[in-house]
């Protein structure tokens, strides 16, 4: 285990009633200093608990806490802690109408430390204009999704923040910028120096997994799993086995999924012994295939 003594975020008894979904969230925390991946499937809250902690849905009950020592309320009151906090989302943050001009004018106003040369300087290495020269009244409305989420990022690394919240940056990105927001992401918490953290919802685990320090499962409105990444890769074990020992192996393996030659799963480290006679081969998993069979484990859909 890292060791790992402050928190960008502590959370403790999160409850949210939606129609026909309860969020409902025990204790978690943030480490400072790291990139958190918060993951699970459609439904499963990340957005809700994104929002919450954002400060854009404050009708919740239960106590966050910021970097180590400011409550919510401090946060809604605190221009300086909101400046510390950075925020992008699928929902309409900048508005159709302004331009990149506008943005760029509004968000000087909205924070003290907005850097316009820095907002020039990623627009241009997030490739927002292809032909090098910013167009400056170019509507939002005008951008494509990708394009939208660009802006809003390159808005977001132009301040001076200590923490970054993220709604599904990746999804709207094509490979090459996924890359780019990897990298971004990974030179953001490094000049840190141990003090800036990045907390992201995906469903693109594999292409956020090598920036990925931390892990945050979420199933049906709770947290089902949560840790360091390479702690994770120890507690689940990738098994793959032949045909044979499929009923065996099942009847251990936390998941399972077969194929045409065998089988392929996860086993807890903990049950690892249970296999032994079994001819299978044991590999470390991805946060990928950890992901999966955590949500299988925890999903209400039932699965063929
Ligand atoms: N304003 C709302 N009113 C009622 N229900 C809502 C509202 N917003 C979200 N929900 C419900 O809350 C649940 C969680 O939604 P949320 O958007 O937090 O999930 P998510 O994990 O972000 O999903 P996805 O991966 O699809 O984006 C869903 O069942 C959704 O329908």
């Amino acid at each position: 285990m890292k060791m790992t003594t402050k928190n960008a975020i502590e959370a403790a008894k999160i409850t949210k009633e939606l129609k026909n979904f309860t969020l409902d969230v025990e204790n978690f925390a943030i480490p400072q200093g790291f990139a958190t991946a918060l993951i699970g499937e459609n439904g499963a809250g990340k957005t809700t608990l994104l929002n919450i902690l954002a400060g854009i849905r404050l009708d919740y009950k239960g106590e966050i806490t910021y970097f180590g020592q400011y409550s919510d309320k401090q946060r809604e009151n605190s221009g300086d802690i909101k400046n510390r906090i950075g925020y992008t989302g699928p929902g309409k943050y900048y508005l159709p109408q302004w331009t990149v001009k506008d943005i760029e004018e509004i968000s000087k106003l909205m924070f003290d430390d907005f850097s316009a040369d820095d907002f020039h300087r990623y627009c241009e290495e997030l490739a927002i204009f292809s032909h090098g020269s910013i167009d400056m009244k170019k509507a939002n409305s005008s951008f494509s999704d990708g394009m939208k989420m660009k802006l809003m990022l390159a808005g977001v690394m132009a301040r001076k923040t200590d923490l970054l919240l993220l709604d599904e940056p990746a999804s709207p990105l094509d490979p090459l910028m996924r890359d780019k927001l990897c990298q971004m992401i990974g030179e953001y918490i490094h000049e840190g120096n141990g003090k800036r953290s990045v907390f992201f919802s995906t469903h693109n685990i594999s292409d956020m997994e090598n920036i990925t320090d931390y892990a945050i499962i979420m199933e049906n409105g709770q947290i089902v799993e949560q840790g360091f990444v390479e702690d994770l890769k120890e507690k689940y074990i990738l098994i793959k086995g032949d045909a044979a020992d499929t009923e065996a192996a099942g009847k251990v393996l936390y998941s399972m999924t077969k194929n045409p030659y065998g089988f392929e799963g996860i086993c807890l480290a903990e049950n690892i012994d249970k296999l032994a006679g079994l001819n299978v081969t044991k590999e470390i998993p991805t946060l990928y295939q950890i992901s999966v069979a955590v949500m299988k484990n925890n999903t209400k859909i039932v699965m063929r």
